[in-house]
């Protein structure tokens, strides 16, 4: 499956406006009451603001021009009243989708965050550290500023314009239609334009993505970057990014606010026409100054919305292409998904089998060809050959971080795929070629994914290294299980880092150890010490080792020859030292 956020979605696959608007309150349907309540108080405030041009109008043809000033006090009073209820109201439904807008923000990151640890592997080859950082952080934000500030006063917009627009018909059809005439021109334009917004907007955050990406992978690199004097490269490369941004963010700027100077040109035409067709009329003796008056009262509760709405529009645009690429990710599914086991014929007695599996990178052309290999249990086995021959891609199908694309897996005569992960992961111990280690203690570190020994205290941890003829190796660290390392690990050495690696892995006391170059940075001293370790693991512990350094497989009851995607047994040490050999020459 293709996990490239950048390629899978194109344009034309993006939901249209009202999709992806319908999917986005599926995701918050807890916020329901809270934004009804926001819409009755927006609506009440547009109801009031409404009857106001009706009574001022009413005034004005039956007290001031009847000199009726007790009258005119009244109406006076109830306006001051409407426009308070009015403030209330408005200032009650901001603060309700203020609320609205952090809690969104915050369900929108734990569900992309969420969804991205549940995605696989392939997930992460192909797509960036930094972009994906920035649609949890900046994307998400954008919503947050949607649902906060914007949508409400969307909604206020659209209630005042339509009851405005309603005014207008009832009071005098011909004029309602004179000063709705711009209005025409103004949809016309909305509905060409508004794509193009998008996607400027779409563009711009893609770019802030890249941007993100840019920073992460030279923060991540900056002892190579420092030590091959390529400071001027990525400098380059980041203001490539950063004008890229600055071009698309203009460009994004512009298209957000093409909308507004056209919007107050149509409105000043309408404010136009009602005046010059309200004199007309006037003169007919068919209108009254206080009609023509509530006309350009409702003309303007008519126009400034639309105003009002060209730039929540532009903000829609963005919180929508926001969206679109927050739900790139939700949409997501791990294509690893568990299987039902079914039978498996011929049965297999061994602990992992390769049965004519075939697999290839997403994108990539094939790398493993027809393999067909059985691993017992008990035995250890070595991988090798050349450097980029497949023995890392090998021991990640025995894990499952990639499924073949042809053929079976089986660990202990089921189909791989049909374990849960916690199962699947119980049975397997993966020192990887890159030890990971994250922001904690030694103890922290060597409990990760340890369910049975997590709440262990350090005496009965102490014991349980002891027994697993770990404490040589602890005592490595000075202060022990209590020694703090960053997620960088920059405080300790490659070396050490694969030692709290080994230590982790083998104290899950897993039925299969994969060892992928896990020494290669261990002095020969510790790495007999490794060697020993391995050799007192349960008899019944299956061991890969993968190592380029041939004296780490002395030990191997099989050894296994990888090569150009072809996995054959290499028989002694001494013909897979001579294959080598010619590997290496020929590759
Ligand atoms: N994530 C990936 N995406 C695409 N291609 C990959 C990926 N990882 C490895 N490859 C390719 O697969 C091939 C086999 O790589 P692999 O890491 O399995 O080799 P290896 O034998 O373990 O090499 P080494 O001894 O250097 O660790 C290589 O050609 C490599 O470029």
């Amino acid at each position: 499956m293709n996990y490239n956020l950048n390629k899978t979605f194109t344009q034309g696959q993006r939901a249209s406006n009202y999709t992806a608007f319908k999917n986005l309150l599926q995701l918050i349907t807890s916020e329901r009451k809270n934004l009804w309540l926001a819409l009755g108080a927006i609506l009440l405030n547009s109801a009031i603001n409404l009857l106001g041009p009706l009574l001022i109008s009413y005034a004005v043809d039956h007290f001031i021009v009847h000199k009726e000033y007790r009258g005119l006090l009244i109406s006076g009073a109830i306006l001051i009243c409407m426009y308070l209820i009015s403030l209330f109201t408005s200032y009650f439904q901001t603060k309700l989708m203020g609320r609205v807008g952090q809690r969104t923000l915050f369900t929108l990151r734990n569900a992309i965050f969420n969804k991205i640890q549940q995605l696989p592997v392939a997930f992460f080859n192909q797509n960036k550290a930094g972009d994906l950082i920035s649609r949890v952080n900046n994307d998400t934000d954008k919503l947050n500023q949607f649902f906060s500030q914007a949508l409400m006063q969307f909604l206020g917009s659209i209630a005042n314009m339509v009851g405005a627009g309603i005014f207008l018909l009832a009071l005098n059809v011909k004029m309602g239609a004179i000063s709705l005439l711009p209005a025409l021109l103004i949809l016309l334009f909305t509905r060409v334009l508004s794509p193009w917004v998008k996607r400027r907007n779409a563009a711009n955050l893609k770019t802030v993505g890249a941007l993100s990406a840019e920073i992460q992978e030279s923060l991540g690199n900056f002892k190579a970057i420092v030590a091959f004097n390529r400071r001027d490269y990525f400098r380059k490369r980041f203001s490539e990014a950063n004008t890229n941004n600055y071009n698309t963010a203009v460009s994004a700027g512009i298209a957000n606010n093409i909308f507004l100077p056209f919007y107050a040109l149509c409105s000043s035409i309408a404010q136009l026409l009602v005046l010059v067709a309200g004199i007309y009329l006037i003169s007919q003796g068919e209108f009254t100054i206080g009609l023509v008056l509530a006309y350009l009262g409702y003309t303007n509760y008519f126009y400034t919305p639309l105003r009002q709405l060209a730039t929540l529009w532009a903000n829609f645009q963005v919180a929508m292409a926001g969206w679109d690429r927050i739900s790139e990710i939700l949409n997501l599914e791990s294509d690893l998904v568990t299987v039902p086991a079914g039978p498996v014929t011929p049965p297999s007695s061994s602990l992992v089998e390769f049965r004519n599996v075939h697999f290839g990178y997403p994108e990539g052309k094939e790398i493993l060809h027809n393999i067909n290999l059985s691993f017992e249990q008990g035995k250890t086995y070595a991988l090798v050959g050349p450097t980029g021959g497949g023995k890392t891609t090998t021991a990640s199908l025995i894990a499952r971080l990639y499924d073949p694309t042809k053929g079976t897996v089986l660990l202990s005569g089921k189909d791989i795929r049909s374990y849960s992960d916690s199962e699947r992961t119980k049975k397997i111990g993966f020192i990887l070629q890159e030890p990971f280690l994250f922001s904690g203690t030694i103890r922290e570190n060597i409990l990760y994914g340890n369910s049975e020994y997590l709440h262990a205290s350090n005496e009965e941890l102490v014991t349980l290294i002891r027994e697993a003829n770990l404490e040589k190796l602890l005592a490595i660290f000075e202060e022990g299980l209590d020694t703090r390392v960053t997620s960088g690990a920059e405080g300790i050495s490659l070396g050490q880092k694969q030692i709290i690696a080994f230590m982790r892995a083998v104290l899950r006391k897993p039925d299969l150890l994969i060892l992928d170059e896990a020494t290669a940075n261990i002095d020969t001293v510790t790495e007999q010490l490794l060697e020993e370790i391995l050799q007192k693991l349960p008899a019944t512990t299956t061991r890969v080792i993968i190592a380029h350094r041939l004296n780490t497989i002395e030990n191997a009851d099989e050894i296994y020859f990888v090569n150009s995607g072809e996995v054959t047994k290499a028989g002694s040490f001494q013909n897979a030292m001579e294959k080598l050999m010619q590997g290496t020459r020929e590759s």
